[in-house]
């Protein structure tokens, strides 16, 4: 008999974690836990955990900005690719990613099917939700120009935060299928985190796993 391999859901901070759990419900085939901020952390942690059990799939989650026109405050986004937008080399000419500087690769894949079924589950529970690229960066963007720079670098780029290519880079050692589910709490640009709308983000999150720990 086959024991079923448990989804290791990584989140940054308490108040994310306790949003998914209460999504799940005490559902036993999820393990979830808090790494930290930023992409550093996210991958020594996630990579101590996936040495202490087998794990069937990592879930990177928790709030996000969200490009204007890509992303409402409030809804989701599942990731299509990870890309550390931030990695790489500031040139005369602009920027240079690890990829264009011959380093490796700023991109990690996420499986196009996995996206698709977590996608129309969202979608089917009327969950607004959104696909594409989620940006890992060290700093949070906080300026109209950097903003356009994104956007103009990374066309498909929907939503920005701090920890989904370390966590899915620390997966990929592991040969573990990775993806990355955020709820929008502010729009990516100028800082202002009084309007950052964190409860509600929560709220999304909570009902996101809800579905989730239904389907996966
Ligand atoms: O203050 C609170 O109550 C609170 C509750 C939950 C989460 C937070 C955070 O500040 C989480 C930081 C986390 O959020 C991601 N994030 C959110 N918006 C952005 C953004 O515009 N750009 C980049 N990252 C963003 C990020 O992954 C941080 O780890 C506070």
């Amino acid at each position: 008999m086959s024991i079923k391999q448990r989804i290791l859901i990584v989140t940054a901070v308490d108040a994310e974690k306790d949003a998914v759990l209460r999504g799940l419900n005490g559902n036993e085939n999820f393990h979830v836990i808090e790494v930290g901020v930023g992409p550093i952390e996210a991958a020594a942690r996630t990579a101590i955990a996936l040495t202490k059990e087998n794990y069937s799939l990592v879930i990177n989650a928790g709030i996000a900005g969200g490009f204007t026109g890509k992303a409402d405050i409030s809804s989701i986004v599942v990731g299509d690719s990870f890309i550390a937008a931030d990695l790489g080399a500031e040139t005369e000419h602009g920027f240079s990613s690890l990829n264009e500087l011959g380093f490796g690769s700023s991109i990690i894949d996420v499986d196009q099917h996995l996206v698709s079924k977590v996608y129309r589950a969202l979608k089917n529970s009327q969950i607004p939700v959104n696909k594409g690229s989620i940006l890992t960066i060290s700093t949070v963007t906080g300026s109209k120009e950097t903003t356009t720079e994104l956007a103009n670098r990374v066309p498909n780029a929907t939503a920005e935060a701090m920890e989904g290519y370390g966590v899915a880079m620390a997966a990929k050692q592991f040969n573990i299928p990775a993806i990355e589910v955020r709820a929008i709490s502010n729009k990516v640009g100028p800082r202002n985190k009084s309007e950052w709308k964190i409860k509600d983000a929560l709220q999304s999150l909570e009902a996101t796993f809800q579905i989730l720990s239904e389907v996966l």
